[in-house]
This record gives structure tokens, sequence and C-alpha cells, in this order.
């Protein structure tokens, strides 16, 4: 049933890589338990060393699903080896020296070791939104692997088996074991899928897809946040590429989007990461430095202004040169809110433009 919810999701979500291997690795683990499940009804073959092989085989599909969720890169070489060693382990144990205990040792272990991997991987995500679902789906991993421990424990010390349907409740209560795991691991990747498609939603409406800066509501959004945690003072610089129509009308409006994203690349490398940095529309961008004085914001716009205008955009033959103009104004505990200050930073760049443009001006409050 688990593998059917994984399959659905993967025809729901077609792109995502993930979804396609936990489908494929419950299938196989749920194909695995149905071989182990007709023993005595099927070839031992079919049952033993084919039924652990799928069941081994599922779990390093999972495991590759989580590499791809977490932006690793798949160890195909190792669990193909993992595949290829339990199948001949099985086989030997099967055909050759026939050892249950031997058996059940090896799929514990080599399944714990997939569970233990697992969970370093989910572990080692450091992305904030997936955190939590990851430490839950980590610790079921871990719990999962260590009552497998336990059983290889176990199955160790007590007289050896003989047939697999006799044995004690520890193994009757691995059944019951893969049964919450799937049940739980299948949960828990689909809310980890879908607090993906959210964080995937979130971050397509706060960005301008032309620059991939925040745009004008989710910057706006960020700055009030920021003024709100009273990271005083913040400095706000308005932005305005000069002359912008004349790049559209001589060059073309692609050109004039090159133009934008040259700039927007431009200044984003001179902004350290607490700097706030949108797009408001059009040709107008805002930065917005929590924590930093006025004459700190001065000297950052002065480097922008001087840097921006000496490093012309090359394109297509063209040597594009490219000045903006910068109004600047800080905000302080004493103001009312936010707005004010953008606005008084907006009316700055208008003067700053009509001094000539290339060149920034300050209001001092
Ligand atoms: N290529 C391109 N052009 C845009 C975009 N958004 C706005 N524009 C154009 O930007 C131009 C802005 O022109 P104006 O507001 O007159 O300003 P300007 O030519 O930069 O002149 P000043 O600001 O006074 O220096 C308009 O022609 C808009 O069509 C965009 O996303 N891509």
């Amino acid at each position: 049933m688990m593998s059917v919810v994984m399959l659905l999701l993967a025809l729901i979500y077609p792109k995502n890589g993930s979804t396609r291997f936990w489908a494929i690795g419950n299938s196989f683990i749920a194909a695995g338990l149905l071989l182990l499940g007709l023993r005595n009804h099927i070839p031992d073959f079919l049952s033993i060393p084919v039924s652990n092989t799928f069941i081994t085989i599922g779990y390093c599909y999972i495991l590759a699903g989580i590499s791809v969720f977490v932006g690793r890169k798949i160890p195909t070489r190792s669990l193909t080896l993992v595949c290829l060693t339990l199948f001949l382990s099985f086989l030997f144990f099967t055909d050759f020296m026939p050892n249950l205990t031997a058996r059940i040792i090896i799929i514990s272990l080599t399944v714990s070791a997939l569970g233990f991997a697992s969970a370093w991987l989910f572990f080692m995500d450091k992305r904030e939104d997936y955190r939590f679902l990851e430490n839950i789906l980590a610790w079921i991993f871990i719990l999962h692997s260590c009552y497998l421990i336990l059983r290889a424990t176990f199955t160790y010390s007590d007289t050896p088996l003989s047939n697999f349907m006799d044995a004690n409740t520890l193994h009757a209560l691995s059944f019951l074991d893969v049964f919450i795991f799937s049940i739980l691991i299948t949960f828990g990747l689909s809310f980890l899928l879908n607090t993906e498609l959210q964080a995937k939603l979130r971050h397509i409406s706060e960005t301008d897809n032309l620059t991939g800066i925040l745009n004008r509501g989710a910057f706006l959004a960020l700055i009030r946040s920021k003024a709100d945690t009273h990271q005083y003072p913040i400095s706000v610089m308005m932005i305005d590429i000069d002359h912008f129509k004349k790049i559209n009308d001589t060059y073309g409006h692609q050109m004039g989007d090159t133009a934008l994203a040259f700039t927007t690349d431009f200044i984003q490398t001179q902004l350290d990461e607490t700097s706030l940095f949108g797009r408001l529309g059009g040709e107008e961008f805002c930065i917005a430095l929590p924590n930093t004085t006025l004459a700190e914001a001065e000297r950052l716009a002065q480097d922008l202004l001087a840097s921006l205008s000496s490093t012309p955009l090359i394109k297509d033959g063209h040597a594009i040169n490219i000045s903006i103009s910068i109004g600047i104004t800080e905000h302080s505990e004493t103001m009312l809110n936010i707005e004010d200050s953008l606005q008084l930073a907006d009316k700055a760049l208008y003067k700053a433009k009509e001094a000539g443009r290339n060149r920034l001006i300050t209001h001092a409050a």
C-alpha cells in the first residue's frame, strides 16, 4: 500500500528525482516482502536470495532518493556492491552452506547500515526549511536500524535457527517493524515533498525572475521585519539606473534585460550577507543595510558608483557604460515606520537625478 502511495506521489511530482527513487525503493521492499511471505510455496531461490536482495535494493533506492533530495551524489558503486555482496552471500548460505542464522545476521546488518547512512544524510543537510522533518525521519531510520542490530545480536547469541517460520517473537516482530517503518517513512517523505514544494513556491513568489533577487513585496516584508527586530541604524539606499530607456531604445529590450541582470550581479558582489537587496520595479532597486550608519552606507555607495561606472557591460560586440544614481537615508528608532524612510531615500534619489545622475545624495534627518 505504501509503495502505491509513493508511486502516486511520483506521478504527481514527475520532475522530482527523489520521489521516483523512493517509489521504486518502496516497490522493491514490497515485492521482497511478498516473496518472503510466499516461503514454502515458491522455490527457495525466489523466497530467500531474491526476496532479500529485493529488500536491500529497495533500501538502496530510498538512500539514493535521500541523496538526491539533500543534493549529494548517489553512491551508485557502493550501493551496487552492497546488493551484489548480499545476493552472493545469500546464495552461499542458502544453496552451499544453508545457514538461516547467518542470513538473518547479514540482512539485518546490511539494512541497518543503509538505515544509518540514510539518517546521516538527513542530519548532514543544513537547510533550515527541512530541519525538523529531516530530524524526525533520521530518528525513524536510527530506531529501525537499532532494532535490526538487536535482532542480529540476539540471532548470533541464540540457538541456531532451522526454519524461519518457526522463529521466535523477535523475528516475527520484524514484519511489524518493516510495516511500521514503511508507513512512517512514506508519510515522512511525503511531508518532506510537501515542504519542498512550499519552499519552492515561496521562493518563486519572493524572487524577481529576471535578476534572481528579492522582488518588491518580499523586500518590503523583509525590511519591515528587520525594523521590527530593531537592527538600528538601518541605512536605506534607493538606486536607479541612469538613462535606462536609452539602453532599451539603442540596443533593444533584451540588452536592457541583460543590463538589469548585469547591474544586479555587480551590486550584489559588493554586498555582504547581512544586506537586503531587492528590485522594486523597472530599473529601480533598494538596498537596506541593518546595523549600518549613514557614513558607512555613503562609503559603500561611493565605491559602487565608482566601480560600476568604470566597468562597462560587454556583450555582442558592444561596450555599454552603465551608471546609477543613489538616494540614501538612515532609519533610526525615532522614526515612525520604515516606509517613511524609503520615501525619504526616494526623494534623495530624485535629487541625485536632477543634479546630473551618477551620484549619491543623502537625506540627513
Ligand atoms: N528591458 C527592460 N526594460 C524595462 C524593464 N522594466 C522597465 N523597463 C524600461 O525602463 C525604462 C525606464 O525609463 P525611465 O523611467 O524614463 O528612466 P530612465 O530612462 O532610466 O531615465 P532616468 O531614470 O531619468 O535616468 C522604460 O523604458 C521601461 O520600459 C525590464 O524589466 N526590462
